[in-house]
């Protein structure tokens, strides 16, 4: 497993720390994934879209064989599992699995930005990856997770 991962997972409809857990299990249940740290769980105003109910929000590091395009196509699937219904792209989802790091690449595809294009903007990515990845340097930018995020706040929920 040599490749380290950061992602961002989002619920704000239904049972939304459920569908927050199932996304991690799954998530370890690939044998080529081994997911080992997890942020707190947030809950956080909507962003965007700001008529929708408020989403719970976490971060991720986890060590995967996969490369990153097989990396999607598994976030994907397991938004499909957990019967996320894509009803508009800024919509309410049952489950949400953002990229936000691949190792220190940047990669730019059609269907694939790495480092997440909006990780800068969004605290409600920012505050819980700074927990468990603060050192991490954004290979853009070369600022680290600490410096993006010391000037934000989002409220916490216990999880
Ligand atoms: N607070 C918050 N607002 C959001 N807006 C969108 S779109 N999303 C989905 C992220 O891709 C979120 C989210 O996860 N949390």
């Amino acid at each position: 497993m040599k490749n380290r991962v950061y992602l961002a997972l989002g619920s704000n409809i239904g049972d939304r720390f459920h569908y927050l857990q199932r996304a991690v299990e799954k998530l370890n249940e690939k044998k080529e994934i081994e997911v080992t740290q997890l942020s707190s769980i947030y809950e956080t105003e909507p962003v965007g879209v700001t008529e929708q109910a408020a989403f719970l929000n976490m971060a991720v590091e986890m060590y995967t064989s996969l490369k990153p395009e097989s990396l999607l196509k598994t976030t994907q699937w397991i938004e499909q599992e957990l019967n996320r219904v894509k009803i508009k792209r800024w919509g309410p989802r049952t489950i949400d699995l953002d990229i936000l790091f691949f190792n220190d690449e940047n990669i730019r595809m059609d269907d694939l930005s790495i480092p997440h294009p909006r990780l800068e903007e969004r605290a409600f990515v920012l505050i819980p990856l700074n927990e468990i990845a603060s050192s991490i340097v954004e290979p853009t930018n070369h600022k680290n997770i600490y410096e993006l995020a010391e000037n934000l706040s989002i409220k916490e929920k216990e999880g």
